[in-house]
């Protein structure tokens, strides 16, 4: 690429000889232009493209040091040569000293070394405007980034500090400048705490580069601490000499403080900070190996909250997130520190206990679980109370994995839920068989509804003076296109753990109303409707509601339908049912409390409670006769009930002897095989115009139980 001279000098000749020789240089042409002027000089400067600068010092408007001072302003980065001879030498030294490139002897005017010298002049501006560039770029990356760099010579004392390490290190550039490494950069062992050797040491003993590594701790000059990560490596001189050292790093406490609490959220509830369902699976497989070897065994408690839903939908999460938290501080309390209490998800709990020789253990740990939870939590004002059903698997016998384990403790589990809840059941293969049959169940329930297979049954209720139906209790009977008729025993337990129990509920309670509407329209006489409403349905939000709308849509007058609802119910929390039972009474429905005398009810809460019926329980006159005891029991509950002025129904009345007992005892109301088997809606209505036989109202005047 042509060069361009500018050569500033008032003589002609000096111009000319000047030009000759440029004009016939051999390595590359010179565009030559010539000024006589130091201002038409600065003028030409001004616009640029001139790669070197010939200057006399002696021109018309200008003298000596100055005329090079001035273009030197003017145009910095311009090599500037000074044409001189003997009488100049001094001056040109001195501008030389200000930054001159040199001078060009006179002498040399007509030689090949004049070009030359220009372009090693050129090239040398070249290479140091490189430098300068890749310096600059180089300082301003290295104080840009995050990561601190320090660099030292052989010996390990620090010749650079970008900022970021001045940051971290607390110490400045200039401060740290000769000292050694191991001052600036105090590293101590993350777990022993003892001083480390700086890594730059090794990579100056051996040479070549340190990869990455963590784990060490940074003291800052403050005092402070940092954990960092860092890498470093020889710096090598144009021989390859190793000239120094390099190490970068930068502080990883905030991620390994992150990384760490990922890890923790990873393995543990977020709601009550126990372990998950990840990390007792890790325990278990860890538990089981090391019970392998030591011929020792353990087991795995599964356990659910009874009805906690309940608490959910009546109370709200917020309550229910509390009671979790209360529960599972409870259930730590129960165990050793080296046991594992996981919560799986929801209201269950899985619990790790290793069993040594002792399998008693785990029953021990049950029992402990039952008696610390029967006590009340307070939360937000309330009184709660839950009660686990608990499943117990042990290994080896009930599974070889944690997945059989787990699930095996969880099929007991059921096991306890059906036999009462409150309780503990270990686990046996049977009951792998009973969980096949809940599932088919299940699976099958799903579709009953839409392919309305459920039908009602109604069974009468009687007044025991006269025999006259007082009313009808419709019990739900489903039609399953295979199996036939499946009595409510097999499935409503069922239907109320998947929650299918509330479309369900609502599909009986709707045509409960519409069949009583439909026989009243009739012209057939019917106090009441009873219709059975499970836990589920009953701690609703919305359960009130539904059964206003019901009523409302079926036109049935909302004081013809009675509502049985289990004592078991209704005590387990008694605040909260003493509201919903004033809202249904406020609407005029009967309530009726189903299953009396098992619940072991607090009296005064059946006082609060705006009841209308107490129905005893069958069991109680199953045992007329039989056992004085449950004959008192029933007494004792009919003279209650006729002291609170509620109306008392025998359920599962029998035999004769049984309704003489009842009759004897002023027992107002009856209910049993003795009367009736529930009937499909026809048959029953066929009842209600014929009445029972034997009673007063028969129509036929037939004999039956009332006068034999
Ligand atoms: N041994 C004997 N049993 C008698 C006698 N008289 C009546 N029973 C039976 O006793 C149960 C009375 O209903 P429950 O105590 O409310 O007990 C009911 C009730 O708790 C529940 N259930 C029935 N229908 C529904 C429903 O629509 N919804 C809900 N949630 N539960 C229901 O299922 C339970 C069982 O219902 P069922 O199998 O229909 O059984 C009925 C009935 O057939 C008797 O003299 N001797």
């Amino acid at each position: 690429m042509t060069k361009c001279v500018l050569i500033i000098t008032g003589s002609a000749t000096d111009a000319k000889a000047l030009e000759n020789v440029l004009g016939t240089a051999r390595d590359g042409p010179f565009r030559i232009e010539w000024v006589t002027l130091l201002s038409e000089a600065l003028e030409r400067l001004h616009r640029g493209d001139i790669d070197v600068i010939l200057v006399d010092f002696f021109l018309d408007d200008s003298q000596g040091i100055e005329t090079f001072d001035r273009l030197f302003v003017a145009a910095p980065h311009t090599p500037i040569m000074i044409l001189s001879d003997l009488d100049d030498e001094l001056l040109a030294w001195e501008a030389v000293q200000r930054g001159a490139q040199g001078s060009l002897s006179k002498g040399y005017f007509g030689s090949y070394l004049v070009p030359q010298s220009l372009r090693q002049i050129i090239q040398r501006k070249a290479v140091e405007e490189a430098l300068f560039l890749e310096k600059n770029r180089a300082e301003i990356t290295l104080n840009s980034i995050s990561d601190a760099v320090i660099g030292t010579d052989m010996s390990g004392n620090i010749d650079y500090l970008n900022i970021a390490a001045e940051q971290m290190t607390g110490w400045s550039r200039d401060e740290a400048r000769g000292l050694p490494i191991n001052q600036v950069m105090h590293i101590v062992n993350g777990d022993t705490r003892e001083t480390e050797r700086n890594p730059v040491e090794l990579v100056l003993q051996q040479n070549k580069p340190m990869g990455l590594t963590a784990g060490t701790i940074l003291i800052r000059r403050d005092g402070n601490e940092a954990s960092i990560e860092d890498s470093s490596a020889p710096i090598h001189d144009l021989r390859g000499q190793i000239s120094g050292a390099v190490i970068v790093f930068h502080d990883i406490t905030v991620a390994q403080e992150m990384a760490l609490k990922m890890a923790y959220l990873a393995q543990h509830d977020f709601l009550t900070n126990l372990p998950n369902r990840v990390l007792l699976n890790d325990r278990i497989v860890q538990s089981i190996s090391l019970a392998k070897r030591s011929g020792t065994s353990l087991a795995i408690l599964f356990l659910d909250l009874d009805n906690f839903k309940y608490i959910n939908d009546s109370l709200g999460h917020a309550t229910g997130d509390k009671l979790l938290q209360s529960v599972a501080q409870i259930l730590t309390t129960c165990v050793r520190s080296s046991d594992t209490v996981s919560r799986q998800g929801g209201d269950e709990f899985v619990i790790l206990i290793a069993l040594g020789n002792n399998s008693e253990s785990a029953s021990l740990t049950a029992e402990k679980i039952l008696t610390a939870l029967a006590a009340s939590h307070s939360i937000a004002k309330h009184k709660l109370h839950v009660t686990p059903s608990i499943g117990i698997s042990v290994y080896p016998a009930d599974g070889q994995d944690a997945e059989t384990l787990i699930k095996n403790a969880d099929t007991a589990m059921y096991h306890a839920k059906e036999k009462g809840r409150n309780n503990y059941q270990f686990f046996s293969t049977s009951m792998n068989v009973r969980a096949v049959e809940r599932q088919v169940i299940e699976t099958n329930l799903r579709r009953a509804l839409e392919y309305q297979e459920f039908v009602l049954h109604y069974q009468p209720k009687v007044n025991l003076k006269t025999g006259k139906i007082t009313g009808a209790e419709a019990l739900l009977r489903w039609m399953h296109p295979k199996w036939g008729m499946v009595l409510p025993g097999r499935f409503v337990a069922i239907a109320e753990a998947c929650g299918l129990i509330v479309p369900i509920g609502n599909w009986v309670l709707r045509e409960a109303c519409e069949q009583a509407r439909r026989w009243k329209e009739a012209g057939l006489e019917l106090d009441t409707i009873t219709v059975n409403i499970s836990a589920l349905e009953f701690r609703r939000n919305d359960f009130v509601e539904g059964v206003r709308t019901i009523l409302h849509r079926t036109g049935l007058a909302a004081g013809c339908l009675q509502l049985e609802i289990t004592e078991s119910v209704l005590m387990r929390d008694a605040e909260s049912s003493t509201i919903i039972l004033k809202q249904l009474k406020d609407m005029g429905v009967q309530l009726a409390v189903d299953d009396f005398g098992t619940g072991y009810s607090s009296l005064s809460y059946l006082r609060l409670f705006p009841i209308d019926v107490l129905k005893i329980d069958r069991s109680f006159v199953h045992d007329i006769g039989s056992s004085e005891d449950n004959g008192i029991i029933v007494s004792a509950v009919i003279a209650m009930g006729n002291s609170l002025k509620q109306r008392v129904v025998a359920e599962g009345v029998e035999v004769q002897a049984q309704l003489d007992f009842l009759k004897a005892l002023q027992c107002e109301e009856g209910q049993g095989y003795l009367f009736s088997r529930p009937l499909v809606a026809e048959q029953f209505a066929t009842l209600l115009v014929t009445g029972i036989p034997g009673t007063e109202h028969p129509v036929d005047g037939q004999k039956g139980v009332f006068h034999a």
